[in-house]
């Protein structure tokens, strides 16, 4: 497509995001621009992806058709009234900070200016991303499906009511970092096998990844795969039992309603 992307914030998911726009060829790399308060970070990114940086957002927002906030939640507020002046006409802000409302995206901007709210999560750094978009009537057709293709560069995209988007957080923004949880915990325990950790991290993630990719691609409900692996009087009917004892499937639970809960208290 030919428009302009820009990017507030130089790191890790602007990183992540930039890198699989460029990977895709969705834009040249000259219609990217990126802005961060650190320096030696705009030098590394602007070296690394051969794009133009800057430490000013307002230079951002006047180049940009398409510009994405990566910035913390906590520095919305400013950086949103720094730009708010400066959007190029018909620009589009797409923030993917987690507990950032639309309500509050629309506060903190002018009238007339159009805005979504995104939640990515950290695999679009190797274009296995899950993003959600929130439904929203204020775009036409071709705005919301080029929006669409800048996500489905790094992954897959769903579409949802903003209600849900705290639970989408829990269970997608955040939640590598409990599979990472689980794939070190199974190394540990593959280490205690007498298995080198080199090689356990490498079993356990392929075997996620595999899992995963079963769900996905049979279609199949998740506890049928499950069965399909326990035989009868087998070894893994012994590791099911331990982890029902031990609450594994109900700290997963708690630990997305917790989440989702943080999402929906951080929300402005
Ligand atoms: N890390 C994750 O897994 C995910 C993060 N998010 C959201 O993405 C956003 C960014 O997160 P990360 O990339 O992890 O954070 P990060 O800390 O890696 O990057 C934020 C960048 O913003 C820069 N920055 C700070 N103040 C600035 C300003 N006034 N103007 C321009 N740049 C400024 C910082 O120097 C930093 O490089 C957050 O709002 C977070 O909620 C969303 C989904 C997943
Ligand atoms: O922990 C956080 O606040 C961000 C949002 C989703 C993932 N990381």
């Amino acid at each position: 497509m030919d428009k302009i992307i820009g990017f507030i914030g130089c790191g890790n998911m602007a990183q992540a995001i930039m890198g699989s726009i460029i990977k895709a060829k969705l834009v040249p790399t000259e219609n990217i621009i990126a802005s961060d308060v650190i320096p030696s970070l705009r030098e590394m990114v602007s070296e690394k992806h051969n794009i133009r940086t800057t430490m000013d957002n307002k230079e951002v927002v006047r180049a940009a058709d398409y510009v994405i906030l990566a910035i913390k939640p906590n520095v919305y507020e400013l950086v949103l009234n720094e730009i708010k002046d400066y959007i190029k006409e018909n620009g589009i802000i797409l923030s993917i900070g987690a507990g950032i409302s639309s309500s509050f995206l629309k506060k903190n901007l002018n009238e007339g200016t159009k805005y979504v709210k995104v939640m990515p999560n950290t695999p679009a750094l190797v274009g296995e991303g899950m993003s959600a978009v929130a439904m929203t009537d204020m775009f036409s057709k071709e705005e919301f499906n080029e929006i669409l293709s800048i996500l489905n560069t790094f992954g897959r995209t769903e579409v949802i009511p903003e209600y849900q988007m705290d639970g989408f957080t829990a269970i997608s923004g955040s939640s590598p970092a409990y599979v990472f949880m689980m794939i070190e915990a199974m190394a540990d325990g593959a280490v205690l096998e007498g298995i080198p950790r080199v090689q356990a991290y490498t079993i356990a993630a392929q075997a996620v990844l595999g899992s995963a990719k079963m769900v996905l691609e049979t279609g199949l409900h998740p506890a049928a795969l499950k069965d399909n692996v326990c035989s009868p009087a087998g070894t893994t009917i012994d590791a099911v039992a331990s982890l029902e004892e031990n609450g594994f499937r109900s700290a997963i639970i708690e630990a997305i309603r917790v989440c989702a809960d943080k999402s929906r208290e951080m929300s402005k």
